[in-house]
């Protein structure tokens, strides 16, 4: 179902747009996609300045600011292991974020809000590529399945507003992203600035190998962070629908091709070491993204060029300042 109010996002370059998460990873690639496009009336807040778990901040900041627009980019994020070993946070952090976000739109007239969720909202062994469809028919992945409870009520809090109220929220499911400002602690970031971090580390200190968690077999898809927003953007103006739409490159690697990939970029030259204890959680995970690319969205950044990309992003911006 695609609405007739789609397509007049881009005719209102200085509508108040409140970007949540704007110093995220995807947040602020939402805000560089959009400034770079001419918008102008960026409403932006720290998470020191504005706590989103906290339900009457929450209302109070969108009963003064009123914004038209809402892209919802503030979560509680991790990779394997944060997820595995934070379950209460990444349930409950989640749900209040997106909780109180979502309503607090609704109820003080915002036109339109995008919710971002994740892959790892599908079942562990879902058909590939994973349609939309494959929504709630089968069991989760253990390793991050409270994150993704809290991820599916998420969808379906847009979808119940907009069946009740009409109201125009929409879902983008992205697969796994990178790019300049990802987390890259050493234990709690995703499996690519883990990598990145760990093999510039062990080529700086000499090292002769480095450690990579679990088999290597898992397979994983890829997306730069600024194709993802190219397509936040895209759905802001193209898409008003109830399906939640999947945001992938379509491309994936197994966990060894993507170490012995930021191997090369980094220029390490030592051997991998296989730590067998840890999780290799989801096996496959590739979406069907096919219903946002026939609406006209495409991945231009290649994994390579957006691994150079963010090594670079890494020397000038992280590693100088460890
Ligand atoms: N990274 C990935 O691979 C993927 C991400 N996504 C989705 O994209 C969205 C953004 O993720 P990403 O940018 O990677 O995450 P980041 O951790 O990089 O950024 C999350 C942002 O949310 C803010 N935030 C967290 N808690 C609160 C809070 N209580 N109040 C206010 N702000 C808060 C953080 O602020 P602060 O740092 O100050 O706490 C930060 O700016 C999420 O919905 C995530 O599920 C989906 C698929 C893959
Ligand atoms: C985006 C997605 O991200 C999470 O799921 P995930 O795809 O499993 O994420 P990951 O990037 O942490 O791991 C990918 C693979 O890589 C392997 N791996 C090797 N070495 C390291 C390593 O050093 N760090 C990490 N994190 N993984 C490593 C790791 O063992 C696994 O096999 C969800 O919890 C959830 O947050 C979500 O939606």
């Amino acid at each position: 179902m695609v609405d007739t109010n789609a397509g007049s996002f881009f005719s209102e370059k200085s509508a108040k747009i409140f970007v949540a998460g704007h110093r995220g990873l995807v947040g602020s690639a939402i805000v560089r996609k959009l400034q770079s496009f001419g918008f102008s009336n960026l409403v932006l807040r720290t998470h020191s300045e504005l706590d989103l778990t906290v339900q009457s901040a929450v209302d109070a900041f969108f009963a003064s600011e009123k914004p038209k627009f809402v892209i919802l980019a503030a979560a509680k994020v991790g990779g394997i292991h944060a997820n595995n070993t934070y379950p209460a946070d990444f349930i409950a952090i989640n749900l209040q974020i997106q909780t109180n976000v979502i309503h607090s739109s609704f109820a003080h007239g915002v036109e339109k809000l995008l919710f971002l969720g994740s892959s790892c909202i599908y079942p562990k062994f879902a058909p590939q590529p994973i349609t939309e469809s494959a929504l709630l028919t089968g069991p989760l992945e253990p390793t991050n399945e409270w994150y993704a409870i809290a991820k599916i009520a998420g969808i379906k809090m847009c979808q119940a507003y907009r069946i009740q109220h009409n109201w125009d929220a929409v879902s983008g499911m992205p697969t796994n992203l990178y790019g300049p400002n990802d987390n890259f602690h050493p234990e709690n970031s995703h499996v690519l600035p883990a990598l990145i971090r760990r093999f510039h580390e062990a080529k700086v200190r000499g090292d002769k190998e480095v450690v990579v968690w679990g088999s290597g077999s898992p397979l994983r898809e890829f997306l730069h962070v600024d194709d993802l927003a190219d397509a936040v953007v895209f759905m802001m103006d193209k898409y008003s629908g109830l399906s939640h739409l999947n945001v992938g490159s379509g491309k994936e690697v197994s966990i060894k091709e993507l170490a012995e990939l930021v191997k090369e970029v980094v220029g390490f030259d030592g051997e991998l070491v296989w730590d067998k204890t840890k999780p290799d959680g989801t096996p496959r995970k590739l979406m069907d993204s096919s219903k946002l690319m026939e609406l006209g969205w495409e991945p231009k950044i290649s994994l390579k060029d957006g691994l150079v990309d963010t090594y670079k992003w890494y020397l000038e911006n992280y590693a100088m300042k460890q």
